[in-house]
């Protein structure tokens, strides 16, 4: 007998955002992100990723249908430090050191300082930054930024963790780095993962489905499994497997994509 799947973590069902000034970005929008599972969702700029974030950190509400995270009010999970948000833009403060940036979702949860502090030290050893926990963040390349963005995320010991373009700024070799990093934190603590993307190699490097999107108003048009053996570093873009999935990827973003005005022009 097979295992049962896990069960929805993330659950959208016909999900509709329309901000006050009349923009639909998301629109009758259905997914499911299961306990445990590393989805990555690409989709065209514009079609309403960072808001189905946003949505799913409680920080924006739904105009139709709704989304749960743990069956439960995005804003109630958040309340009970479940859900973590990591940024493009690592989002320090300059004059905080770098294990009091990592400490300061702890600190704001009013939890001892002790346990605060013994939390900032487990999250800058995982991401390599022990030695800089007394540094400033101007002291920092973008990298060591990135790393210590992804520890603060990490030091509540999330359940679900939101990444939104995150590695997006940084040059090809650290964001390389950075996702063979993300894949060994997700190995070891097994969080439910849901990340945003432009890349296609990011996307199939680092999910065990790829979700495309829509352009706006954003909803999902293909939901495509990642069959590659885990665990998987990014040495593994190369292969002829991995290839095929990504054009098939690409395939169904371009389908999904507004026309390009380039495009249009040159058919003129
Ligand atoms: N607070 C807001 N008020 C009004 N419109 C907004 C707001 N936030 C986003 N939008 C609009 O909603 C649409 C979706 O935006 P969103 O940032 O979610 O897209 P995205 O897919 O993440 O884009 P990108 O890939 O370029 O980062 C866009 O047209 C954007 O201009």
């Amino acid at each position: 007998m097979t295992d049962p799947a896990p069960a929805p973590h993330l659950e959208a069902r016909g999900l509709g955002v329309r901000f006050p000034g009349g923009v639909q970005a998301l629109s009758g929008l259905d997914l499911v992100v299961r306990r445990g599972e590393l989805l990555a969702l690409i989709g065209p700029s514009g079609c309403g990723k960072s808001t189905l974030l946003r949505v799913a950190a409680g920080l924006a509400p739904p105009s139709e249908g709704g989304l749960t995270v743990a069956g439960e009010a995005p804003a109630r999970a958040r309340a009970r430090r479940a859900v973590a948000f990591v940024f493009q833009d690592p989002t320090l403060l300059p004059w905080r050191s770098l294990h009091q940036n990592v400490r300061l979702p702890l600190e704001l949860a009013r939890v001892p300082l002790a346990e605060q502090n013994a939390a900032a030290d487990a999250a800058l050893a995982l991401v390599g930054l022990s030695e800089f926990a007394a540094a400033a963040p101007a002291a920092l390349s973008g990298g060591m930024k990135m790393r210590a963005s992804l520890a603060r995320a990490l030091v509540t010991r999330p359940e679900l963790l939101l990444l939104d373009e995150p590695f997006g700024a940084l040059d090809e070799l650290t964001r390389e780095r950075l996702n063979d990093e993300l894949l060994r934190l997700w190995e070891r603590d097994r969080f439910t993962a849901l990340a945003v993307t432009h890349s296609v190699a990011e996307a199939v490097l680092l999910g065990d489905r790829v979700v495309v999107l829509s352009g706006r108003p954003g909803r999902v048009v293909a939901d495509i499994a990642v069959a590659l053996p885990r665990p998987r570093r990014a040495a593994l873009v190369g292969s002829p497997e991995f290839a095929a999935i990504a054009a098939e990827v690409r395939a169904r973003l371009r389908a999904a994509a507004p026309p390009d005005p380039s495009d249009l022009l040159a058919r003129t």
